[in-house]
């Protein structure tokens, strides 16, 4: 099948290899003329684990093309994703102007039928517009579906590829065939496609976003309380993630969610809730605990310091939102760095893939540090903000001789207490020790 997928950022970029990989001709379509230039020349412009192999494939095959040409990009396309940033607008809504300016081109540019697919994460109600801005030119028949992305950075190739659900809203039938047909290759994975209204399928992006968003928030409030009353937080974790009603994924204390989507998604759909005048009162307190557990650690950092950081070195593991991407968009390192800055403190940081888009942000303000170990030589403490696996298993023996002192703030949990303990760090973590009356006054 002949496809174009409009935007090559995360989403474009890996919807279009990946459908290439099985086997449609896809053109990508981009208005950044050095992207698209860098992936004519074969450079990828993300770090994602497993998409060089299938991207160099497919272009040295012919099925993956780049144009700056959204004409050319369309020609002869029997489905065009629009995979468009969906930003935050002034108010917190999703910005749909990138989506609905495409939309208004493709009116002027569509020759024969096609269908018109929405890969962003758009608001209810968007797949109603997209078909208006394209009516307003179009000459020919043409459908609008609503089909949502669920693959996560880091491992969407394998999201990608092997989805959970493939969810498809269109009333269509004529859509709903051609979609089934390109989805055919995923589905044969066993996995299911499930077909609803463009409405649902829209809402059940949001609903998936901000459920997952209540888990991880949930539990960071578990771990809050741990520390009040006790008990640990990893014990808990396993305790209920046992349940299959529960499960075992996304429940992972720490210093809150980072990334281009939880936080614009959950906001944005509280947004949508505020439209249609619903109370949404789950995502209020959501957006409310992780805008909290972000800088969780920065009162306990201060207490250990006796309130004093001026002139401290602090050693940062960790920049990215999350392992695996060299993404720092949300990331909570940035807003703890930041602090730590406005308080004095020096930062030494280390990141395997995200230093270049951090270097943007701090440029000189902190030290880049070419190693892990690096990063330690003579800090007065360690940070840790990313569950990287190479944090997981240092050599503690090279660490104590970098280390000024033994004291590491760890908010991935990364860590056993009893290992710790042994090793004789002053460790601090999330929901798994008593933490002192004085930092709590102080959170
Ligand atoms: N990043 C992720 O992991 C996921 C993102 N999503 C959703 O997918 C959508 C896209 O996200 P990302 O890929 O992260 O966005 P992005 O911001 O990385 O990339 C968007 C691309 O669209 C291009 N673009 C803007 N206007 C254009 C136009 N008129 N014509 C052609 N190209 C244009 C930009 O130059 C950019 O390369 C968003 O709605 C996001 O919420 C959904 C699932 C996962
Ligand atoms: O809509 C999107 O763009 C995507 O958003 C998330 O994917 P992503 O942002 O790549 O990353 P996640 O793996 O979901 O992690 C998000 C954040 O939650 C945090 N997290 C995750 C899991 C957990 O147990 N605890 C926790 O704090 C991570 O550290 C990270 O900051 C969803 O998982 C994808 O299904 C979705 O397609």
């Amino acid at each position: 099948m002949k496809i174009a997928v409009v935007g090559t950022g995360y989403v474009g970029l890996v919807t279009g290899t990946c459908f290439a990989e099985t086997g449609n001709q896809v053109t990508c379509v981009d208005i950044d003329e050095r992207k698209v230039q860098k992936l004519i020349n074969g450079i990828i412009p993300i770090y994602e684990p497993g998409l060089d192999v299938l991207f160099n494939r497919n272009t040295a095959e012919g099925r993956l093309k780049f144009t700056t040409s959204l004409a050319e990009g369309i020609e002869g396309a029997e489905v065009i994703f629009l995979a468009l940033p969906t930003p935050p607008g002034e108010d917190g809504s999703a910005d749909l102007k990138y989506i609905l300016k495409v939309a208004g081109d493709l009116g002027q540019l569509l020759k024969e039928y096609a269908v018109i697919v929405d890969k962003s994460t758009v608001p209810v109600g968007t797949a109603e517009k997209v078909h208006d801005y394209i009516s307003l030119g179009a000459q020919v028949e043409f459908d609008v579906v609503s089909n949502p992305e669920f693959l996560r950075e880091g491992v969407a190739i394998e999201d990608f590829m092997k989805p959970d659900r493939v969810v498809i809203g269109t009333k269509s039938e004529r859509a709903k065939a051609v979609m089934s047909k390109l989805y055919a290759p995923l589905v044969r994975q066993g996995n299911p496609v499930i077909f609803m209204d463009e409405r649902s399928a829209e809402m059940t992006k949001y609903a998936a976003n901000a459920f997952l968003a209540v888990k991880i928030s949930f539990m960071n409030e578990i771990a809050n309380l741990c520390e009040k009353a006790g008990a640990n937080v990893d014990d808990i974790r396993k305790g209920i993630g046992t349940d299959s009603r529960i499960g075992k994924r996304f429940l992972f204390a720490g210093i809150g969610y980072g990334g281009s989507c939880f936080p614009k998604d959950v906001q944005a759909l509280a947004k949508t809730a505020q439209e249609y005048a619903y109370d949404f009162q789950i995502l209020k307190s959501v957006m409310d605990v992780n805008a909290k557990q972000k800088t969780k650690l920065l009162p306990i950092i201060n207490q250990h310091f006796n309130g004093d950081l001026k002139g401290k070195t602090i050693a940062v593991w960790g920049l990215a939102f999350k392992p695996y991407t060299d993404d720092i968009r949300e990331a909570p390192a940035l807003e703890n760095i930041q602090a730590l800055l406005d308080a004095g403190a020096k930062v030494t940081a280390y990141d395997p893939e995200a230093m270049d888009n951090v270097k943007n942000v701090f440029g000189n303000k902190i030290t880049y540090a070419h190693t892990s170990y690096a990063a330690l030589d003579d800090a007065d403490a360690l940070v840790i903000m990313t569950e990287w696996p190479m944090f997981r298993t240092p050599e503690f023996n090279k660490m104590n001789l970098l280390l000024k002192n033994k004291v590491i703030f760890d908010g991935r949990n990364l860590y056993e207490l009893d290992q710790m303990n042994e090793l004789g760090y002053t460790y601090y973590s999330v929901g798994r020790e008593t933490i002192s009356q004085a930092v709590e006054q102080a959170v």
